[in-house]
């Protein structure tokens, strides 16, 4: 039975066959077809979970695959001549193609992301910690002397390759002497530097120094990274967590901004994270295991392991691609594509600014009700849409500035103008000598009022005294206080000072009478007057109530310069005779200082056809006298203003000047200055320039070199000025020029040679005793 059964098999089989061959066939072919798209869709799942993890710093050093590393991270890899190259690793691709030889997909290192070791030989090298402060009311300055110690002490115990720390307060440097590139020194000296500061919500210097960090980082001129030749460095912030508690809310915003600027600067060689402390608790304990951590690494640098892995914050890949990422939002470039897209090399900055240009004037001309922006060409800026941050307060009531000018007899007068009155107008009030102004042009001193529009100055200038307190900028940034508001500020503020001299011993009763009538304005006080936007305004309201305008600038602002209207005698400070020491004197904020110093010496030349125009040379022993004569006469002969002021230097005594490197030692003497003047006056005279010794004030270390277009017909000197003259002549509406106004015969008293003290006035020591007149 069974067998019959088994026989009849193939045949029902066949039979089967030949009834159902056709869906049978069907169904294989899909079934096949399904289970081929199935496999082929379960490799294509199992490849995506084999891609990467991007950019785990833990996961680097394992990997040699240039694909499991970070986008953006650079690898040495052989290439087939078997040299190595750097590779920029390009974002994974999300598929892997076919298996077989590896593909790296890369290109050459963009400039930004390079590193570049320093090379340090144990053996022969040196660290130099090199410790920069900026401090306002001294917390910093104090931490940052501890520190220099502290570290000293540390070194000295511990490792003889680190040198003595040097320190350095941020108002002084010259910040291309150490923020362009590191400075000079033997080639067995490498610098490591250590940033303490503060943050302020207000103007102060620290603004302008993170504006230079950030405008060495983008001059296409020079390399992103400049300070890469540098160890490394390290930041400590100080805030208050009282007033700022979070780091949102703006705890440490400037220390952390620092630290991210010299993290692209330097090629990202952040040797220890940036430090924090409340100064109202924990910064001395924070700043204590900061100090500790920096010098682990010293320790590591100095033994030779560099700032390799396992130094914490040695710049590990996350954090390098996080400032990557912000450079590029703050270059402009498309942010939100980054994720997206394989990363590109990033597009110069140079590129974006060139495409942003266009959008840039188009929404500056495209009919905002809120008028156009100011853009400022010159740095670059992202195309953010969002509403431009409310101005601040150029010295808001609340800020050291205002405390400090305040607590040294100033009327700060709005948001940026000051008023004082000055110790010649006290002692002609009193009847002891009045200004060598008065001498030289005739001003009354007891009717003179001191000010200045702006509290801000574009110089740093090493004889000024108000380093770290003021607020300085190249660019007005400020709100600005409407010029009637000053006007009548600063009449107050003067006036109440003057009342207040009522009771003082000596004030003479007819004097004191005058004196409640203005009747000049130096606008020279502190900062620099042009820079105010409405000067011209400013100055014709002085014009309208007969108050002479004597300005004085800093020949940094050719632009405003070129605008200004007339004023009754137009200074520009000379404080040296070429770039080098301009620049060491000075300390311009702008790079092009020269150049516009030079600019400002054109537009005078122009002026003086116009208005009386002064040279002011202010003589710093060691600084700007020695074999500059010739330097000087060429500036003369450019410029050819009428007169050439020649002052020695007064020295203030303050610590902020001594911290300049200004001592007593570099106010010249008196026979100083005259031989300068001297030496300068037979300079031009031997270049055929018409000048001649016109006046002098001992008192004040002061000379006058004139025009010879200041003499009368009689040849006498005529360096006052005709003040009435000078009214009438702007209310006629007609062109004028300097010796319209040309006043009465300097006198006698007052020529070169005669000592320039007024013998109506009585000559008293310091301690009010009368002096005999000889
Ligand atoms: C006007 C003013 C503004 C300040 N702004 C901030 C701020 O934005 N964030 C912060 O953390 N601390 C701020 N502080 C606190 C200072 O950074 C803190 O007092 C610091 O220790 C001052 O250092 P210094 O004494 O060296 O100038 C501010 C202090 C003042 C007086
Ligand atoms: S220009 Fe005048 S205010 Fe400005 S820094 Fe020099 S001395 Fe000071």
């Amino acid at each position: 039975m069974l067998s019959t059964s088994l026989c009849s098999l193939p045949s029902e089989l066949l039979s089967l066959w030949h009834n159902y061959r056709l869906p049978i066939l069907l169904s294989t072919v899909a079934l096949l077809t399904i289970l081929r798209i199935v496999v082929h869709l379960r490799q294509n799942r199992e490849r995506l979970s084999q891609s990467p993890v991007p950019g785990s710093p833990a996961q680097l050093p394992e990997s040699k695959d240039p694909l499991l590393l970070a986008p953006g991270a650079v690898e040495k890899v052989a290439i087939n001549d078997g040299h190595l190259e750097d590779i920029a690793i390009a974002e994974p691709p999300l598929l892997r193609s076919k298996p077989g030889p590896k593909r790296v997909i890369g290109s050459r290192v963009p400039r930004q992301a390079s590193r570049r070791t320093i090379e340090f030989d144990s053996e022969e090298d040196r660290i130099q910690p090199v410790i920069f402060f900026s401090s306002l009311s001294g917390t910093t300055e104090e931490a940052a002397k501890t520190l220099v110690k502290d570290l000293d002490a540390w070194r000295g115990a511990s490792t003889p390759r680190v040198l003595q720390p040097q320190l350095h307060d941020l108002s002084y440097v010259d910040y291309d002497d150490f923020f362009v590139s590191p400075p000079t020194s033997a080639p067995s000296t490498k610098h490591f530097y250590i940033v303490l500061l503060p943050t302020y919500n207000i103007d102060t210097s620290l603004d302008p120094f993170l504006e230079h960090l950030k405008e060495t980082h983008h001059d296409f001129r020079i390399d992103t990274a400049p300070l890469s030749g540098l160890l490394g460095y390290s930041v400590f912030g100080f805030g208050d967590k009282e007033g700022w508690p979070t780091e949102e809310e703006g705890f440490c915003s400037q220390a952390k901004e620092v630290d991210k600027w010299l993290a692209r600067l330097t090629g990202r060689k952040r040797a220890f994270p940036l430090g924090m402390g409340d100064v109202k608790s924990d910064a001395r304990q924070r700043l204590l295991e900061w100090r500790l951590g920096v010098q682990e690494v010293l320790r590591d640098i100095a033994s030779g392991k560099g700032l390799g892995e396992g130094i914490p914050g040695s710049g590990a890949a996350v954090e390098s691609d996080e400032e990557d990422v912000k450079d590029a939002e703050d270059d402009g470039a498309e942010e939100s594509e980054a994720p997206r897209k394989a990363r590109k090399p990033k597009k110069s900055a140079r590129v974006d600014d060139l495409e942003d240009l266009g959008r840039m004037v188009k929404s500056s001309t495209s009919g905002d009700p809120s008028g156009p922006l100011a853009i400022d060409f010159t740095t670059y800026k992202s195309t953010s849409t969002a509403a431009p941050a409310p101005l601040k307060e150029m010295v808001p009531a609340s800020s050291p500035t205002y405390a400090a000018l305040t607590k040294q007899g100033y009327t700060i007068v709005g948001s940026h103008s000051g008023v004082k009155i000055c110790r010649w107008t006290k002692s002609a009030l009193r009847g002891r000598g009045s200004c060598y102004k008065y001498s030289f042009y005739g001003i009354a001193s007891h009717q003179c009022m001191e000010t200045t529009p702006s509290l801000s100055c574009s110089n740093k200038c090493v004889f000024c005294w108000r380093h770290g307190t003021n607020p300085v900028g190249t660019t007005w940034r400020w709100k600005v206080d409407p010029p009637e508001a000053i006007f009548a500020g600063v009449k107050e503020g003067h006036y109440r000072k003057i009342k207040m001299m009522r009771g003082v011993p000596g004030v003479r009763a007819e004097r004191f009478q005058e004196a409640m009538t203005i009747r000049h304005c130096a606008l020279s006080l502190v900062g620099e007057p042009i820079f105010y936007p409405h000067i011209n305004e400013f100055t014709a309201m002085l014009h309208a109530e007969r108050i002479s305008t004597f300005l004085v600038c800093n020949a940094q602002h050719p632009d405003q310069l070129a605008a200004l209207q007339p004023v009754t005698q137009l200074y520009v400070s000379i404080d040296a005779s070429n770039k080098d020491a301009l620049r060491k004197i000075d300390r311009p904020l702008h790079r092009d200082f020269w150049e516009r110093f030079l600019r400002c010496m054109d537009i005078l030349r122009e002026k003086r056809k116009e208005m009386r125009t002064v040279f002011r040379l202010t003589l710093v022993r060691g600084f700007n006298i020695d074999e500059e004569v010739t330097g000087y006469a060429d500036l003369v002969e450019r410029a050819l203003p009428c007169f050439v002021e020649v002052k020695g230097v007064t020295f203030c005594g303050t610590s902020t000047s001594a911290a300049a490197g200004l001592t007593m030692q570099n106010v010249p003497w008196w026979h100083e200055v005259r031989t300068f003047v001297l030496a300068l006056n037979d300079e031009l005279n031997r270049r055929g320039l018409r000048y001649g010794l016109a006046a002098e004030h001992e008192h004040s270390c002061c000379a006058l070199i004139g025009s010879e277009a200041f003499r009368d017909a009689e040849g006498r000197w005529c360096t006052r000025i005709d003040y009435e003259g000078f009214f009438r002549c702007l209310e006629s509406g007609k062109p004028f020029g300097p010796e319209d106004y040309r006043g009465p015969p300097t006198p006698e008293w007052a020529l070169w040679g005669k000592g320039g003290f007024d013998p109506r006035d009585v000559r008293v020591d310091r301690k009010g005793r009368v002096k005999e007149v000889n």
